[in-house]
Order: C-alpha cells, then structure tokens, then sequence
C-alpha cells in the first residue's frame, strides 16, 4: 500500500536516516563540552528571542502570579493569629479572631483568582506563540528546497513541528508561576520569621541551604550534558522508530528484520544507556535532595530547634507555630526549582532546534522574474556539491530540445537523480544555470514553473484526502469532468468505479492504494497539470508484468508530444529515446542514440552486455 500523508503534511522525507552523532555520556573531551555549552547558551539565547514579542504580557502573568502567591501566604498567616489567640492566656478576642479568618479567606479568594489570571495570561500567550511558531514554520519548510526533505525523516520534522512546539508549552504556561512561587513565597516567608525569632529562622534555613547545595552538584554541566545525550537519544528513537514503522513493509517483503531494524534497535539501546547513566549519575543526589527538602525532615530541624530555645526560656511557646507552618513553605519552592530548571533546559534545547529550522535557506525568490519562451531545456555548466567541497555533479551540458525524451542511465551513485532534481528546482545548481525556454529556472516564479515542469519520482506522495482531491493537487480548481478524464487516461478510473464513494473516496480512510495504482494517480495528477515538460524516475522495477504493462500505458498517454528527462534504471526501456546521456562520478561520459552508443561499444554497449549479457539486442520501448 502507498504512503498516506495527512493534508496537512507539506511533504515528507523519503530517505529518513536519523544522524548517527552520538554524544559520548562520559569522558567529554575539552572540546566536547564547550560545544556543549555553546549550544546550551545558544539554546538560551533563542529562547529570549523567541519570547521577546510577549514580554509585556509575561511580565504581567509574573506580576499576577507574585502578588497571587504572597496573597496564598494570607491563610497560613491567619491561621498563626488564630493560635496565638487561642493559645493566648485569658478569654478569647472574638472580634480578632475573626478578623483573622477574613484576612485569611480574603487572601485565598484573592490568591486564586490572580493564580488563575496569571494562568489564563500565559496559556494565551502560549497559544499564540504555538499559533506563530506552527506558521512560520509551515511557511519555512513550504519554501525550503524539495531536496532538503530527501535526507531528513519525517520523524526529525515532526519530532520539531510538534514535539518541540509542545515543549515549549510549559515553560511559558507554568514555569512563570513555579518560578514566582519559588522566589517570592520563601522570601515573604523568611521575612516573617526573620522577626519573629532569627534563631530559629536560621535553623529553618538548614534544609534550604542543604537542598540548593545539591542542586547546584545536580546541575553541572556535565548533568547538562547528560541530559542532552538523553534528549538526542530520544529524538533518535522518535526518527528511527517512524522509519522502522515507514518500514515494515520492506521488511516483510526481505525478511530480513534483524538487519533492517538495527537502526532502531540501536536507537532503542542507547537511549537506555545514556538514560541509565543520566539515572545512575544522579540518583543518589537526587534522593538526598528529597530528603532535606521532605517536610518531616524540616519540621524534625525546626522542632528540636524550637523545643531547645522554648526549654530554655527564651522563645515564647506560641513562637513555634510559624515556623510549624511556615518553614515548609521555605523549602518547597526549592524542590520545585530542580524539575523546573529541567523542563527550561529542555525548552531551550527545542527552541534551538526550533531556530535551526526556521533558519534553513528557503529557495531564493526570483529577483527580476521571467517567463519561459518554449520548452528547450538547457543545463549550462552546472555543478552541484550537497556538501561543499564535494561536488557530485561537474560541468554538465546538456540540452533537451522540445519533445524529445532524454534517457539518464549510469551506474548508482552516478548523479542521474541529482541532476533531474534541478531541473524542478529541488536543489539550486552551485555552478552553471539550468535553462527553461531560455529563462534560468532560478528566475521562473514557483508557479509558472510547476506549471511547466511536472515530475514524477520514486515515491508518490498521497494525502489523506479524497482520491478527487488527491489528483487535482496542483491544480485545484480542476472540473471533475477533467480530474476523471486524467485518470482515465492514466489507467485508474475502473479503479475508482468499484470504490464505494468513487472519487470522493478518502485514502488511507475509505480505501488504500497499491504501489502501482499509486504511480498511476501520480500519472494522473501530472497528465492534469498538463506541463510540457516531465522529469520521470523510471522506478517500476517492483510492479509486475500486468501492472507495469498498465503503468507504460499510462506512461505513453502522458509522455506523448512532452519534452522527457527520463532516469533510466533497465536499459531495454530506452531503446527508442531521442538521446542516450550516460552518467558516471558525476559527469556525461556519453551521449547519442541507442545505435550510435551501440555501435561505438563504449560504456553503453558495456552496461547492456552486462545487463542482458553478450550479444543481446533491443526488447523493450522508451518512453514516447
Ligand atoms: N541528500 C544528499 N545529501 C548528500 N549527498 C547526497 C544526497 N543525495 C545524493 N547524494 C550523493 O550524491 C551522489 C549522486 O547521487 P544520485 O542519487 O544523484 O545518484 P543516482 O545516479 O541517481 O543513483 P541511483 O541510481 O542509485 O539513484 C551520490 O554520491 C550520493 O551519495
């Protein structure tokens, strides 16, 4: 069955091979951990800058969520007035006491209704942050080059698209609250009881001093690190295990599960050993910390304290009921602190990925549009390095004149692909130009050139959408007495008759489609854009006798008339082309017809011996 996108996936990868960069979890080099650093501050810095546009709102939401958490100190402060009362010698002030419990309830009101403002404030925020952040980044990857998907798994995209958005999602919706709580509770609190007995407050403060003390030895930058290899050894199992499911198919088809899968059981292992170490690094730490921070450890601390200062004389017995109540509201914020810094660092670490993104070079916009006059195809001295310094293509020329079919043939590895992708601007050459009707197609707005140029490559793309819709793609405005005369023309349409809502079917819903039937609706959906010009893959070596005789049917009502740029993976099929171009390391080392090549026994007459073995003649038809 073919591959279903959902509509509202742009386009997808097809070669997903997640990076195999694993960060070492111990012995960092020098190196290592500035890159290390580097990036956490770079993460940082993308973070701020992210977060600039909604700084007054956020400044608000912490103002709300301040004013909020020393209105919650209120009860707990009545209720300390209430005891003193109570606990007071002679008949109880009725009217303070009840004062008492109005401020307190006054103080709860208050503090939920800030709390709930402040949350409300920042979860807009975050919604329009999500809102602005899906936008551009739907907008950068509709503009980045087709081919950057090419080495990119659907999953690393999603993984950013979506994970990384998400995360986000706490920082800027609860974090403000956990950090204002954090800071504005303990200090309001050791205020208090900094006046009522100092002594006692400092003997309050051990837990906290011993709780920062660990997390500070918790948040090391080698911790940091750790948690880094965790979290690229998660992205890695995210992308493997979408290619493992992409998979599965090829698997069952080779049987060859151990092999194919290693990937992802790769992934799977060495996410368990970062994760373990990130575990066994700081479980100890980490359960030290609890303990200090744990409130019958503080009210052990502030009881003993307070019992030796009452026994002596000089701390009034009612003295100690502040300290009961307030000296756990000192630690409990610290506590918070720890996973609090943890959801920030992982904030910061998608909001790099976020960034790095949104910065892929889009395809440059023509500067001084221009129009295409006829459908001669030229390639100019083109080169073309993925990486520079490593060209792949060298010094191309090469011209398809209309109507005509080019067949590329060479061995993998060749460039044949790379050199088709130019032509509908997956790449931009790094050298020479690509010519369409004498305009370089760098300067033919998107349109006009899809419009010209249609392509059909190894994997066609469906959406989940109606089979209609799914054909009509590029040009939506499409009659449907035009969508049914392509796909007749493309072989589908008895297809589509025996589906129970016909062309209204939705793939991947109401009905699936075979690779074959697949190739055949992207047939259709070219022979609809009516481009004169087709870059085709050749890819029908899977299909069957009956279904690739059905798939060159289809291919001979598209390809008629058309200028063809045709990859050519079995030789047989390019007999009759107009032109024979064979490719090797990257350059033309051949060109003619079939005869001609043939006759000169050069890397052809090689290539097909090697093919048919010695002696073979023509037995199939090109493209025309
Ligand atoms: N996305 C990419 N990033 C980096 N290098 C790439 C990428 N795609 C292809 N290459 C490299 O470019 C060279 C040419 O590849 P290309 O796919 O164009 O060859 P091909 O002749 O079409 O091969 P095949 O017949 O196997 O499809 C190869 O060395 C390949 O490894």
């Amino acid at each position: 069955m073919a591959t279903t996108e959902p509509v509202s996936t742009l386009t997808d990868g097809t070669d997903g091979s997640a990076s195999d960069d694993v960060t070492p979890a111990s012995e960092p080099s020098g190196t290592a951990r500035d890159a290390t650093a580097d990036q956490a501050a770079q993460g940082r810095r993308m973070l701020i800058g992210l977060l600039r546009p909604y700084r007054g709102r956020l400044a608000a939401a912490l103002l709300l969520q301040a004013v909020g958490a020393l209105a919650g100190l209120a009860p707990l402060l009545a209720v300390i007035e209430l005891g003193r009362e109570l606990l007071a010698p002679g008949p109880v002030d009725h009217g303070r006491a009840w004062t008492s419990v109005v401020w307190g309830a006054a103080g709860l009101l208050l503090r939920v209704l800030l709390t709930a403002a402040a949350g409300g404030l920042g979860h807009l925020v975050d919604g329009e942050l999500h809102l602005s952040l899906r936008r551009s980044l739907a907008q950068r990857l509709g503009r980045v080059p087709l081919g950057w998907y090419s080495h990119r798994s659907s999953g690393e995209v999603n993984g950013v698209v979506q994970g990384d958005v998400d995360t986000l999602h706490h920082l800027i919706a609860h974090a403000p609250g956990e950090f204002t709580s954090a800071v504005v509770v303990p200090a309001a609190s050791f205020v208090y009881l900094a006046c009522v007995d100092w002594r006692l407050t400092l003997v309050a403060l051990i837990p906290v001093v011993l709780g920062v003390s660990v997390h500070r030895l918790l948040s090391t930058e080698e911790r940091r690190r750790e948690g880094m290899a965790v979290g690229q050894a998660m992205g890695r199992i995210g992308a493997s295990s979408v290619e493992f499911v992409e998979g599965i198919s090829v698997v069952k088809t080779f049987g060859g599960a151990g092999r194919v899968h290693q990937r992802y059981r790769r992934a799977a292992d060495d996410f368990a050993d970062f994760f373990l170490g990130y575990v066994a690094g700081s479980a100890g730490l980490a359960s030290l910390s609890a303990l200090v921070l744990s409130p019958p450890f503080v009210l052990l601390l502030v009881l003993t304290g307070g019992t030796v200062l009452i026994t002596e004389g000089s701390m009034p017995p009612a003295d100690l009921l502040p300290f009961l109540l307030l000296s756990v509201a000192l630690t409990a914020p610290v506590a918070a602190l720890g996973h609090g810094m943890d959801n920030i660092h992982a904030a910061e670490r998608s909001a790099d990925r976020i960034h790095e993104m949104l910065s892929v070079e889009p395809l440059p916009r023509p500067v001084h549009p221009a129009a295409p006059h006829g459908d001669r195809v030229e390639y100019r001295a083109v080169g073309y390095a993925y990486d520079d310094g490593h060209p792949v293509l060298h010094d191309i020329d090469l011209v398809l004149e209309p109507g005509t079919t080019t067949a590329l043939v060479g061995p993998s590895g060749a460039g044949k692909s790379t050199l088709a992708q130019l032509l509908p601007r997956f790449f931009d050459p790094t050298q020479g130009s690509v010519l369409l009707g004498g305009a370089d197609v760098r300067d033919i707005p998107d349109e006009e050139l899809y419009q010209r140029v249609a392509f059909i490559f190894q994997d066609v793309r469906l959406l989940r959408a109606t089979i209609a819709e799914n054909i009509a793609l590029a040009v939506p405005d499409a009659a449907r007495s035009e969508v049914v005369t392509a796909a007749r023309a493309a072989g589908l349409h008895d297809l589509v008759q025996t589906l129970p809502h016909g062309y209204d079917s939705v793939l991947g819903e109401d009905t699936g489609l075979s690779g074959g039937e697949a190739q055949r609706l992207g047939i259709a959906r070219a022979l609809l854009i009516d481009a004169p010009v087709l870059v085709l893959d050749e890819a029908m070596s899977f299909a069957d006798a009956k279904t690739e005789a059905e798939i060159r049917r289809a291919l001979g009502v598209l390809c008629a008339g058309r200028t063809q740029l045709v990859i050519a993976h079995r030789l047989q099929t390019i007999t009759r082309a107009d032109r024979i171009v064979v490719m090797e390391a990257g350059r033309i080392v051949e060109s003619g017809t079939y005869s001609e090549l043939m006759a000169a026994g050069g890397r052809l007459a090689d290539m097909w011996q090697a093919q048919h073995g010695p002696g073979a003649g023509p037995q199939g038809e090109a493209h025309r």
